[in-house]
Parts: structure tokens; C-alpha cells; sequence
């Protein structure tokens, strides 16, 4: 059948496929052959039929073999004219095309479902993907699981195909044979059938040996491929030649690898071995059944093109026999697992959430708010109780690890609280959506887009005209007339697309300019502003303060001469609130703040 469609397919390393509690094959294909179909009713029939078409064309190759070999044979002995020999011939050659036109067609045709059955399985992950809560990107189990359906979603095709091929294809292939070696005679079908047992047993026996194997070798391998990123990755490789590190990392990296060449080699061995008593077996069998056939042939029991039809499909018969259960079937049941988790992952909420408006003008209440990470007992929040007015410009600080990033995004509604509540006004910023918010994290995005698209991409649908964005630019402190924005807004950023690559700094600079963009009626400033030296960051804090002055704002920054903006601080120690206050207040108490002032006094003038 040369199915080379799923080739590269089969390279998909699936981890930890072991420990996935699967429901099988046949019901996991069944529901992803539903999708398939609704995905595009009329082209998944039409595959069907193609499909069906395919399998019968191997079997009408057979007949027409039969036929013309028996027509020769006759013609010889002059029981038939030329022209009905030359008639059957060109029946066999219309079967041989036949069956090479639908290879193509069928194959080219499984390329074309699989792009458009992509298209909805694509969209069913991607709204999924937008369903969910974001602390469950920080669950390490959670994102192997979203990873796999991920994978599941590009396997869905080739994983239910097997199963269409199975019926459509092999079914009637493989009963067509039984049934023409039968009629011939019924120990053809019998020998033919104890030939293959010993080699499907072996391809099942090679297939489990192989899953063993990917198991074993994926932490091997990941260890490897972190070696490796070390002394290639972009992000890596400056940092670890200038350590002098690369040795090292060859060294750890060579003695991965020879570990999982050990494994490969001995997995290999004893599939190596399997196959040559397998070949030997199979080579006694075909020879036997050769024998009987000559019998046959010689005692006329069946005709001379029936002996050649059989003899030619021997070899079809092992290799179509070979290609489903090691190659289909194989890849096939390795894969099912990631379509179970695709099925699994995009039925988990049916209902996307629907959530309020936020309100705006409403104080922000925390009531008991206490927070931990996925995977961990410890809480980065404890018992945190706080009231933020409307309007108030609230700066959080304390020292790393305190909890500051955490709190935002509990505030925000990104991460729900584990213990308490947080409401907007009434309302629980659960059923809230995140409108009227605008936050800069610490950890922005640099998208690599034209200096205007990385501004509107904060809010699609407002109205833009040059002189708004220019001034946001201003504000942000963009410098567009600046040689790394020669033409204005339009210049790409980023390396990626040939753009321009700009400074730490910069990159910051147009995170707040995106923020600042977006109507919000609340806006945090995660501590975007580290790579900003500490004179630019307070100009950009006093501009900040002017900007959301009707707005509520929270900041959270470690260089304390930027929160004197604020109306209001807390600071938290160890996921609590230690202090609360005004500037002026917090710097007259011993206290952590007045501890963490004095101990960066020195880069300010105190008025
Ligand atoms: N993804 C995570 N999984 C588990 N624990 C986490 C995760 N992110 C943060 N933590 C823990 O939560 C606590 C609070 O972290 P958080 O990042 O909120 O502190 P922070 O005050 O913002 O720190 P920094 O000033 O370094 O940015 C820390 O103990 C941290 O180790």
C-alpha cells in the first residue's frame, strides 16, 4: 500500500505513553473518526470510497493475473485467438493501473483530510487552550498532558486512518485472498495463514520491545537534548563560551548519548536476531507452499495462472501483512494515547465560561486570601486581607520571593485564590473577564511585529491614529527618532523576520507603551522596569502616576525611590502583608521597609 504519508508521523516521540491509563485503539478512533466526519462530511466519504476502491483494485490484480496467465496458456495451445489473449493482457495492465492511480489518489487524497480535518482540530485545541486557567501552565504534569493532546491533535488523522485502512482497505484485501486460496485450494489458505502467525507475533513482540525502549531512553534523552541546548541554544551558548563550558557540557552530553546508544543497540540486537529466525522460518514456509503449488500446477489442480497469481501475491500478502502490524498498527497504538488526551482535553468544559464585564470605579477586595502553586504545599500567599479603593495607586514591595508577582495575579483574576475571595465591588473576579485590565509583567513579551502592531495588540478593536500612538510612545519613553526605529511606528522588532534588534531596555519600554495603549481602569506595572536605569524609571513612574490618575494602579518594583508615587505601600515578608502604609509613615517605624530604604539610600537624594 506504501503509505508514505505517515512516515514522518511516526517519528512523534510520545513520553510517558507507559503510564497513560488508555481506553484502546478502536474507541479512541471511533470518537476521532466522528470528528473527522464533521469536520468535512463530503470528503470523508469520498475517502472512504477511495479507500474501498484501493482494496478492491488489488484484488481485481490477482483475478486479472489468473486470467491473462491462463489466456497465454491457452493461446499457446490454441484454444483462444490472439486478440482475446491481448484483451486479457490489457485487462491486467488496466488492474496494475488501476491499483497504482488509486495508491496516488488515496494517499494524495488522505494529505488533503488530514489539512482540513486540521483546521478543526487546531480550532478545538486553540479554544481549549484560551478555556484555561492560567495557573495550570505552572503544573508540570498538567502541560505533559496539554503537550500530548497537542501532539493527540495532529496524530487524530493518521491514528483513525489506520483504522479506516484496517476495514476499508486490508479487510477486503486480506478476505478477498483467504477466499480466492480457499476456493483454490484449502491448504493454501491454511499454510498461508500459519506462515504469517509467527511473524505477526514477532512484530507485536518488536513493537512492545520498542515501547520499552522509548520509555527507558526519554529521560536519557531529555538529559541529552539539555546538554545540547546548553552549547547551541541561542539563549545558552554566549553565556557558555564565555564560561569556558563547552567541554563540560560535550562531556555530559557524550556520556548521554552512549547510554542511549547501549540501550538502542541491545533493543536492536534482539530485533535483529528476531528478524533473522523470523526470515528463516518465513523462507521454509514460502517454500513449502511454492512446493505445493508446483504440485498442484503439475497434477492440474489448478491452472498455471492461478499458480502465478498465488506465487505474486505471496510476497504482497507478507509485505501488506508486515506494513499494518509493524508499521500501522505499531505507530498507531504507540500514538492513541495523545489522541486520548486530545478527546480528553477538548472535552473537558463544553461551555466556554462566560464571564461579566468588569466593573469599573469599584474598590478591590481581598478577603483571607491565601495561594499556593501547583505541585506544592508551600503558600507563596497567606491570609492576605486588603481593601484597594478606586483610584488608588498602591506599590507592593518586599524581597524576592515575598509573593508581589503572585498577589497581582491573584488580583487580576489570572490565578484563583486557593483559600478567600477577591471581588470587584460585589463580584468575584472569577466571573469577571479581564476588560478594563491592563498589566506589564516582569516577564513581557517581545513580539517580533512592527513597533505599531506590538502597541495595538493590547486592544485590537480601538480606533488608532498616529498622533495617539506616538504620544503613548512618548510617554513610554520610545524614543521613534532614535536610529533603531528608522520609520517611525512601521519598523519590524526583533530578529526573527529580519527586523531590528533593540536593547533590553527598549523592549521594556515598548511592554509599558503596550500597556499603556489599552483602556483599562486598572493597571499593574509588574516590575517592568529592571533593565531601565533608576533616573528613566522614575521619570517613567511620575509620567506613570499622571496617566492613572483616575485608574487604579498597583506597582510592585525593588528600587524604593519609585514607590514615593504611591498613595499608599504594603510590603509583604514570606506571602503576608507586614506593612501597610504611606511612604512617610513606613520610613518613620523600624520596620522592613525602613530597613529595605536605608539599605538603598544611597542611590537617592532624600528630600
Ligand atoms: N511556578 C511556581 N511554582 C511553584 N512555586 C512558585 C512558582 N512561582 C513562584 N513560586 C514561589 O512562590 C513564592 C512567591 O513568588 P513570587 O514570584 O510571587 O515572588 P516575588 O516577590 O514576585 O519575587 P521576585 O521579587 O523575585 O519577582 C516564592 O516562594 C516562589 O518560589
Amino acid at each position: 500500500m506504501n503509505r508514505k504519508r505517515s512516515q514522518c508521523f511516526w517519528k512523534v516521540k510520545v513520553k510517558s505513553m507507559g503510564k497513560m491509563k488508555s481506553k484502546g485503539f478502536l474507541i479512541n478512533s471511533l470518537k476521532g473518526i466522528k470528528i473527522m466526519f464533521e469536520a468535512n462530511p463530503s470528503m470523508f466519504l469520498l475517502h472512504v470510497f477511495f479507500t474501498t476502491v484501493h482494496g478492491a483494485s488489488w484484488a481485481l490484480q490477482v483475478v486479472f493475473m489468473q486470467k491473462f496467465f491462463d489466456a497465454a496458456q491457452n493461446f499457446v495451445a490454441d484454444k483462444i485467438d490472439l486478440g482475446t489473449a491481448i484483451l486479457y493482457l490489457m485487462g491486467m495492465g488496466l488492474s496494475y493501473a488501476l491499483c497504482q492511480l488509486m495508491n496516488g489518489v488515496d494517499n494524495c487524497h488522505a494529505l488533503i483530510l488530514n489539512k482540513s480535518v486540521g483546521k478543526r482540530t487546531n480550532g478545538l485545541i486553540h479554544q481549549s487552550i484560551d478555556r484555561l486557567n492560567v495557573v495550570e501552565f505552572e503544573d508540570t504534569h498538567r502541560l505533559d498532558f496539554i503537550n500530548k493532546a497537542i501532539a493527540g491533535s495532529q496524530n487524530l488523522v493518521w491514528v483513525c486512518l489506520t483504522l479506516l485502512d484496517l476495514v476499508f482497505f486490508y479487510t477486503i484485501y486480506f478476505s478477498f485472498m483467504g477466499w480466492y486460496l480457499f476456493t483454490l485450494k484449502p491448504i493454501l489458505g491454511l499454510s498461508i495463514v500459519i506462515v504469517f502467525i509467527p511473524c505477526i507475533l514477532s512484530k507485536f513482540a518488536q513493537i512492545l520491545s520498542f515501547k520499552k525502549l522509548e520509555e527507558q531512553s526519554a529521560p536519557i534523552r531529555r538529559e541529552y537534548e539539555n546538554y545540547e541546548r546548553c552549547m547551541t541554544d541561542k539563549e545558552f551558548f554566549k553565556e557558555t563560551r564565555l564560561l569556558g563550558a563547552t567541554d563540560f557540557f560535550t562531556n555530559l552530553y557524550t556520556s548521554s548519548l552512549k547510554k542511549l546508544n547501549r540501550l538502542v543497540f541491545i533493543a536492536q540486537l534482539k530485533k535483529n536476531l528476531l528478524n533473522l529466525i523470523l526470515d528463516i522460518v518465513t523462507v521454509i514456509g514460502y517454500g513449502m507452499i511454492i512446493y505445493m503449488l508446483f504440485i498442484f500446477v503439475m497434477n492440474q489442480e489448478i491452472s498455471v495462472g492461478a499458480f502465478a497469481a498465488v506465487l505474486a501475491s505471496i510476497y504482497r500478502l507478507y509485505s501488506f501483512m508486515s506494513e499494518l502490524v509493524s508499521e500501522r498498527i505499531g505507530w498507531a497504538s504507540e500514538n492513541v494515547g495523545t489522541v486520548e488526551n486530545f478527546l480528553d482535553f477538548v472535552n473537558e468544559r463544553n461551555e466556554p465560561e462566560k464571564r461579566m464585564p468588569r466593573p469599573q470605579k469599584v474598590d478591590i477586595k481581598l478577603s483571607n486570601v491565601s495561594f499556593s502553586y501547583p505541585m506544592t504545599d508551600k503558600m507563596a500567599l497567606e491570609n492576605i486581607s486588603l481593601t484597594i479603593p478606586s483610584g488608588q495607586t498602591l506599590a507592593i514591595v518586599g524581597e524576592n520571593g515575598s509573593g508581589k508577582t503572585t498577589l497581582c495575579r491573584v488580583i487580576m483574576g489570572l490565578y484563583e485564590a486557593s483559600q478567600g475571595e477577591v471581588t470587584y465591588g460585589d463580584v468575584p473576579v472569577k466571573n469577571l473577564s479581564y476588560d478594563h485590565t491592563s498589566a506589564v509583567f516582569q516577564k513581557y513579551c517581545k513580539y517580533n511585529m512592527t513597533v505599531r502592531e506590538n502597541l495595538i495588540i493590547s486592544q485590537m478593536d480601538k480606533p488608532t491614529d498616529e498622533a495617539m500612538l506616538m504620544d503613548i510612545c512618548d510617554k513610554s519613553g520610545v524614543i521613534l527618532k532614535d536610529e533603531s526605529y528608522r520609520g517611525g511606528l512601521n519598523p519590524m522588532l526583533g530578529r526573527d523576520f529580519d527586523g531590528t534588534e533593540i536593547s533590553g531596555g527598549q523592549w521594556q519600554r515598548i511592554a509599558i507603551a503596550r500597556g499603556l495603549f489599552r483602556d483599562s481602569d486598572l493597571m499593574i506595572l509588574d516590575e517592568p522596569t529592571s533593565a531601565i536605569d533608576p533616573l528613566e524609571e522614575t521619570r517613567l513612574y511620575n509620567d506613570f502616576a499622571k496617566i492613572c490618575q483616575d485608574k487604579t494602579a498597583i506597582i510592585v518594583t525593588h528600587r524604593l525611590g519609585s514607590v514615593r508615587i504611591a498613595d499608599r505601600i504594603i510590603v509583604l515578608k514570606d506571602g503576608r502583608i507586614v506593612q501597610d502604609g504611606k511612604h512617610s509613615e513606613l520610613i518613620s517605624r523600624d520596620g522592613e521597609y525602613k530597613k529595605m530604604f536605608e539599605s538603598q539610600r544611597k542611590w537617592y537624594v532624600v528630600e
